[in-house]
């Protein structure tokens, strides 16, 4: 029977049923430009065939003569360029001379890119003595490129000088595909636009380099991102990478590579692909990527004579995630202080004053940047209201600036424009005011100003005054605040945008960047820690207490002890197998009032070695003398078994084995479900489980930064006046799939809802711990709930996220409740509410598997509230649902062929 489920009968589910109507208007979008996050493409099976790898593992693997190499590798890798600039070469060749001696050669005179650039037209003496320090080693090392600047009055009497290091590495020709390029410094990454591995380093690994041409790099895994769709005209690549930013954060890409791919990214030209690649550091990327093609051939041209060979990702590579972003849906951002994740719209912040606008940088200093800007003065026919500075990359860019035509303007060029407009004269190219520089730096920020500014980062200080305000943006964006009109002395970023039509927007947009998400806080920065103690986070507390130790900090392994320890019919079996062995056939448990033994998998079933498994606990628990061994033994009858309970995860909140402050381990990866009292509870392996029955003490390492998936490793801690109103069911459904994120453990403050739950179901006294106010997180994710629509996940990954009535014209086969996420009480008064409400009919079969035996006869015996006195079990007999199985995992996860409601055909299912 295929019917639609959310199809008509689901808009009119949703309109009907008054009961879950949504009461305000939502976006239509969950993320107005943000389409679903792809789930994560497993590992291509390695065998006869070659496994695939990304464009950014390829070039390693090439770079250190591998044929293959993996996300967490550690490779030697051959260097084809190094760069250095007057901030770190002085001291990269410090280390140099003292590791390699006062008259070792460098390993390549002519792979070594030497250009001063940051702190250049300042008479600040030590800023000019980093200059003399590079010209006399170029001398001494017969360097082939050094872009050198001698006279500092005059730029232009210096041919050699060129000005920002990554846009002069990519106009001299040193950025080829499928090389390695490495700087001493963080926005090395720009040069990934040429499809080549490109990132910064510290000075001790240049030092290094500059003697051996070789560096030690680890793998980092790749996160796709997929951009596709027409650019609006009012858009550049600084809009396309702000909006990743704020989506994943500046944590967000830590220690990964980012591949942009798509439509949008083939269509923009080599400085726009430079702006995306720029930033990715700015996510904490190790680098960018984007694939070679025509465009990159076509810029490289009149610029190298060097050959190169590009490489491409493979087909079946594998990455972490990828997302996917339709970039014609995408407003003009900004980056609000302080944090370049800090994403806004643009007319979000009209109503910000304003005090000045810059243009220049490696980021936004380009000539295709000052072109974008000049389009938007000519358009405006007016003049800017604030200081607008304008910093020329390089020599080359300036000359542009004077040079080139302005496309639609008669043939005026952007400095004819720019002095139309009235900004300030271009000024010396260099790295500028960008990062403050010397007091004397050309519109260095002295004094705390709000300025727009198409740079790269925006925390305080960085401009100049600690107490300044900076807007990242993109030039339209930066070029149209300048214009902006005075209200009440305020000026506003975005000009109204009918003033200009180069900005005007064509459609309607959202009117939210993200529908639920509403701001993604920046990484919290690590409290100081002095005499005091270390501030701690719920799960560093737990585990300190664990460990007996005062403080763990991220990253520590410790030892700790544990304070229950589950195990099921799945790897119970195995876990014991292991113990035995390795503590002897005689060995006891080292606590039989701490282990706590649930079958509850595959239970319903004639399955042999499926019963065996319980055969093995009955035999061990008895042997053992286990205090809590909730048995099985009738499979025809489950309620003539007393003891058996049924969903492990479940019946460990229901017989109080769950309890705040404690640490509590099972083999099983949705034992994180327990988090939802305020304790530390997480899934591990059968050898570990072996360990844990013998000593009842784990190695553990705190959970720290490890990369990987959403949340790899990760503690996940859910506060928020949301969850203190959820129950504690609710409160373990949450807790129970951060695993689904890749999840070390989820936790839930324990609050009154908890004590009340715990009340009747232990005696044992716990101590709850919190969060200190100073604790360090890693990231803030923060939601409006109240914004939120109905979700589902479509197959075949947890994170394929869409609205549930985006998924309308589904046509479903079954529908299944149950399990350790959704099979409990709640769950299924929750279902029943629905149909009570609607009074309608199932249109397909629909499974109840309640998850324990409380709640099975919760169905039975439990007044459905508003219903007049019926039970769950009466409205789904109404309802034409199913009879109520037997409580156990059941067909959550298939099972024996023989468990009830398993999903022997092909069709499609809503799960809980
Ligand atoms: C000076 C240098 C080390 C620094 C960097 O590496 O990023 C600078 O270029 C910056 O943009 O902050």
């Amino acid at each position: 029977m295929a019917s639609s489920l959310v199809s008509s009968p689901t808009s009119s589910f949703l309109k009907k049923v008054a009961f879950h109507k949504c009461k305000k208007q939502v976006s239509k979008k969950i993320v107005s430009v943000m389409a679903p996050q792809q789930s994560e493409r497993k590992t291509y099976t390695t065998g006869s065939v070659k496994t695939g790898m990304t464009m950014t593992e390829k070039i390693l693997a090439r770079a250190s003569e591998k044929q293959q190499l993996s996300p967490g590798d550690n490779a030697w890798i051959n260097v084809d360029i190094l760069m250095t600039h007057d901030v770190c070469g002085p001291g990269s060749i410090g280390i140099f001379k003292k590791e390699f001696g006062e008259k070792a050669k460098v390993w390549d005179r002519e792979k070594i890119v030497i250009i001063p650039d940051h702190y250049i037209f300042t008479s600040d003496e030590r800023a000019n003595r980093n200059v003399d320090i590079l010209r006399d080693f170029c001398g001494e090392q017969n360097i082939k490129y050094f872009y050198d600047i001698k006279d500092l009055s005059n730029f232009k009497a210096n041919p050699d000088y060129k000005g920002v290091c990554h846009v002069a590495l990519a106009q001299e020709g040193h950025c080829r595909p499928g090389e390695v390029l490495l700087g001493t410094d963080s926005h090395t990454c720009t040069a990934g636009a040429f499809g080549q591995f490109a990132t910064g380093i510290g000075n001790t690994d240049a030092g290094f380099v500059l003697g051996t041409g070789k560096v030690l790099l680890k793998v980092p895994p790749t996160l796709r991102f997929v951009m596709d769709g027409e650019m609006p005209h009012y858009l550049l690549a600084k809009d396309l990478i702000l909006q990743i930013i704020g989506e994943i954060s500046v944590a967000g890409a830590t220690y990964k590579s980012m591949e942009f791919v798509g439509t949008t990214v083939e269509s923009l030209n080599m400085e726009e692909r430079m702006t995306l690649c720029n930033m990715v550091v700015e996510a904490g990327g190790k680098n960018g990527v984007v694939p070679a093609d025509s465009t990159t051939f076509k810029y490289l041209e009149d610029k190298t004579s060097v050959l190169y060979e590009p490489v491409y990702s493979d087909a079946q590579a594998s990455f972490l995630s990828e997302y996917r972003f339709d970039i014609s849906k995408l407003e003009p951002l900004v980056a609000k202080p302080h944090s370049p994740d800090n994403r806004a719209l643009a007319r979000e912040c009209k109503d910000v004053k304003i005090d000045r606008v810059y243009i220049g940088s490696c980021t936004g200093g380009k000539t295709e940047d000052f072109l974008a800007a000049a389009k938007v003065f000519l358009a405006s026919g007016k003049k800017v209201k604030v200081p607008t500075f304008l910093v020329p990359a390089t020599q080359k860019v300036w000359m542009d600036i004077y040079t080139l035509p302005v496309p639609g303007s008669g043939g005026k060029t952007c400095s004819q424009i720019f002095e139309e407009a009235g900004c300030d004269t271009p000024a010396s190219p260099s790295c500028g005011a960008c990062l403050g520089g010397p007091k004397d730096t050309y519109a260095r920020m002295n004094e705390p100003k709000v300025c727009v500014s198409t740079t790269n980062r925006n925390f305080p200080g960085r401009m100049g005054h600690k107490e300044g305000q900076i807007y990242l943006a993109s030039p339209y964006t930066a070029a149209a605040s300048a214009l902006t009109g005075y209200k009440d002395k305020s000026l506003s970023i975005v000009p109204s945008t009918s003033q200009l039509s180069i900005y005007k927007c064509k459609k309607p947009i959202s009117n939210n960047i993200s529908m639920a998400m509403v701001t993604r806080q920046s990484e919290r920065k690590p409290a100081t820690t002095g005499s005091m103690k270390s501030p701690m986070t719920m799960t560093e507390k737990i585990l300190a207490n664990g460990a007996e130790k005062a403080e763990v900090k991220a990253g520590d392994n410790v030892w700790v002890n544990v304070d229950v320890f589950m195990i099921n019919d799945i790897s119970g079996p195995g876990s014991i197998g292991i113990f035995r062995k390795e503590f002897g056939e005689n060995a006891k448990v080292w606590d039989r009032e701490k282990v706590v033994v649930i079958p509850d998998h595959y239970i319903f079933t004639s399955d042999e070695r499926a019963n065996r498994n319980v055969d093995i606990l009955r035999e061990f628990s008895l042997d053992q003398n286990i205090k809590y061994f909730y048995d099985i033994t009738d499979l025809s009858n489950f309620k003539a078994n007393p003891d058996y309970k049924g969903v492990c995860h479940i019946a460990l909140a229901q017989e109080g084995h769950c309890r705040p402050g404690e640490i509590l381990l099972g083999t099983d990866s949705h034992t994180c479900t327990a988090g939802a009292f305020g304790q530390f509870a997480t899934g591990i392996g059968n050898t570990e489980a072996g360990f844990v029955l013998g000593t009842g003490a784990l190695l553990l390492k705190i959970i720290g930064e490890i990369s990987v998936a959403g949340a790899t490793y990760k503690s996940m801690e859910f506060v928020g006046t949301t969850i203190e109103s959820l129950n504690m069911e609710e409160r373990m459904t949450l807790c129970n799939m951060v695993i689904e994120a890749g999840g070390k453990n989820g936790v839930v403050a324990a609050d009154s809802t908890t004590f009340k739950y715990l009340e009747d179901k232990t005696s044992v006294p716990y101590e709850p711990v919190y969060s200190d106010a100073l604790a360090s997180f890693h990231s803030e994710f923060r939601f409006d709930i109240s914004k939120l629509e109905p979700l589902v996940a479509k197959p075949h990954s947890p994170d394929n996220r869409a609205l549930a009535r985006e998924c309308k014209d589904i046509k479903i086969d079954r529908v299944y409740i149950g399990s350790c996420t959704g099979g409990k009480t709640q769950d299924f008064l929750a279902a029943a509410k629905l149909f009570l409400a609607s009074g309608k009919k199932v249109k397909v079969p629909t499974f109840l598997v309640p998850a324990t035996q409380k709640v099975w006869v919760d169905i039975y015996t439990l007044i459905v509230p508003g219903s007049g006195g019926k039970t769950c079990s009466q409205i789904f007999e109404e309802a034409g649902c199913d009879t109520p199985a037997s409580p156990s995992c059941a067909a959550c996860m298939g099972g024996p062929k023989d468990t009830y409601a398993r999903m022997n055909e092909a069709q499609a299912s809503f799960c809980t």
